[in-house]
């Protein structure tokens, strides 16, 4: 094992030379040890870790990152990103540093490296680095600006982490990337690569790497977080920040309005701000109010999976009631993960309960956290160059204090689902199971379920669905195969419909209707 008294890296040459002396410095010490196994392990690795980055559109010489003809790709650029990434040095910045458009791997690498070198975080790392057993030297503790000691236990620490790298982890880094293939191919933008990777490996890191920046109880090494209590941090990623698959416009049915407004105003800014600037520059408050289970969440994800940008999605009840006391520290939090991790998208459903009208006797917490989402999304609006837009969804727009109605300055009206797209919603629910419906049965259930709500429709699916089971005995139940289940059909939804009735009244439609006519985007007549 090296200590810290090795010979200093030059930091001039370029990241690949350098992980590829760190593997060469491994494998002179390993060699002793077993080198065949290693060898296996380390084929096995390359090339998982090959068909990671040729996933992500990166073409074949970027893998092979001691850029010799040997044909050995091996962990070098995933320790290299994994490293840096984990460690928080590298963060959407990137994009800055590079200011191309081109996943060239050079000038990946000597935008991470000069990142690595000029960041703070370098003498933060070292700092971390001196906790790992290999750095116990109290050279590395005393001597932080002693530049061979920081560039050795730097070496160290990536060593370290590319020893950490497991198969499991190796899976998971594939299995996000996959995720985001089209993202990443589609945009060809290194940032959006870095954000996603490390998005993922900050997660996932925290138990791999041990890194400073990664974990519960550590420092937080992004300057935007500075402040911010990292078991904060941790739990806006885990139970916020949304993992969940990918959307497309079409997995709404109808609201075409609605999705072509939002397409015109928030889609395409937030994919190119440079040409949406000034006075085309996007809302950066979106308010989607209508009746309950209109898809007003759905189209919240959708504009994330479409604008290629983080979700962080929170309702305000929850806010107010699971984190009681502490909702106001996390409203902030939640804002500067979101800066760090832009474009972002924060949306808040209920957003009534947190913006209702103010009263005298309004209770100083609520009042608080009111105050510090207005603070928040009046800075999302006028700092310029954060992309983060906030969409708030409520099913009582009427109770919104009127100053915070004034910063969502987009809004828009999503109305019950046209008899359209019931039937869309139906047939796609349907198209996963076996069924049969003529066309009239299927023109049928569209007008009886005029009045429902896109959840209603959903939920009269659900209830159809289970319609064969509940023809069968429970002995029947118990050993039937899957396929010889009968389709579902008319008769079902006939029986559906005497359980599943519209959630959302007239006079409760009247009301959406009266507010979107004085306060709404896109008025609509009754
Ligand atoms: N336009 C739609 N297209 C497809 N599915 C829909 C649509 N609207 C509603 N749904 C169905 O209803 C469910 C609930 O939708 P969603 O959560 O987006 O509604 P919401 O308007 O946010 O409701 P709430 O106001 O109660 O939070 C969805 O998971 C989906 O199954």
């Amino acid at each position: 094992m090296k200590t810290c008294e090795e010979t200093p890296t030059d930091w001039d040459q370029p990241a690949s030379s350098i992980l590829h002396s760190i593997r060469e410095d491994d494998s002179e010490s390993d060699d002793a040890e077993d080198t065949s196994t290693e060898d296996t392990d380390n084929e096995t690795k390359g090339s998982a870790i090959e068909s990671c980055f040729q996933k992500a559109g990166f073409s074949a010489n970027t893998i092979d990152s001691d850029r010799d003809d040997d044909g050995d790709s091996d962990d070098i650029p995933l320790a290299q990103l994994a490293s840096l990434c984990s460690e928080g040095v590298i963060d959407i910045n990137i994009d800055d540093n590079l200011q191309t458009e081109s996943c060239n791997p050079d000038e990946w690498e000597n935008a991470l490296l000069s990142e690595y070198k000029t960041s703070d975080s370098a003498a933060q790392l070292a700092d971390s680095s001196s906790d790992d057993k290999a750095c116990e030297s109290e050279s590395c503790d005393n001597d932080l600006n002693n530049k061979s000691v920081l560039d050795t236990c730097m070496l160290q620490r990536m060593r370290n982490f590319a020893n950490q790298i497991d198969s499991d982890y190796l899976a998971h880094v594939a299995e996000l990337i996959s995720m985001t293939e089209d993202k990443l191919i589609e945009s060809n933008n290194p940032g959006a690569c870095m954000n996603a990777v490390s998005k993922s490996i900050f997660n996932k890191g925290g138990s791999n790497s041990g890194g400073s920046g990664s974990g519960a109880g550590d420092e937080p090494v992004d300057e935007r977080l500075k402040g911010i209590e990292p078991k904060m941090i941790e739990l806006i990623m885990n139970e916020i920040m949304d993992h969940g698959p990918q959307m497309s416009w079409d997995d709404i049915a109808g609201l075409e309005f609605a999705k072509k407004t939002i397409k015109e105003i928030v889609v395409w800014p937030m994919l190119r701000p440079d040409i949406f600037t000034g006075l085309r520059g996007p809302p950066k408050g979106l308010l989607l109010f209508g009746p309950p289970g209109t898809g007003k969440t759905l189209i919240g994800k959708c504009i994330a999976s479409q604008s290629k940008s983080t979700f962080f999605s929170i309702s305000a009840s929850s806010l107010t009631s699971k984190w009681v006391g502490e909702a106001e520290k996390m409203v902030r939090a939640m804002f500067a993960v979101a800066r760090c991790y832009q474009p972002a998208v924060v949306f808040i459903d209920e957003i009534d309960s947190l913006l209702s009208q103010r009263t005298d006797g309004e209770h100083e917490a609520s009042r608080r956290i009111k105050t510090e989402f207005l603070v928040q999304l009046d800075g999302a609006a006028t700092v310029s160059d954060d992309r983060i837009l906030v969409i708030g969804a409520t099913n009582r727009p009427q109770e919104i204090d009127e100053a915070a109605r004034r910063r969502f300055v987009k809004r828009l009206y999503i109305p019950l689902p046209e008899g359209s797209a019931r039937r869309q919603i139906v047939v796609n629910l349907l198209s996963q199971q076996t069924y049969q419906l003529t066309e009239a049965q299927l023109s049928a259930i569209e007008q009886r379920s005029d009045g429902y709500s896109g959840a209603d429709v959903a939920n009269l699916c659900r209830e159809a669905a289970l319609g064969p089971i509940r023809s069968m005995a429970f002995g029947e139940i118990e050993n039937i195969c899957a396929d010889q289940v009968r389709p579902i059909l008319f008769e079902d939804f006939d029986a559906a419909f005497m359980q599943v009735r519209a959630s959302v009244s007239d006079k409760d439609l009247d009301l959406y209707i009266d507010w979107n006519n004085t306060y709404g985007s896109v008025p609509i007549r009754k």
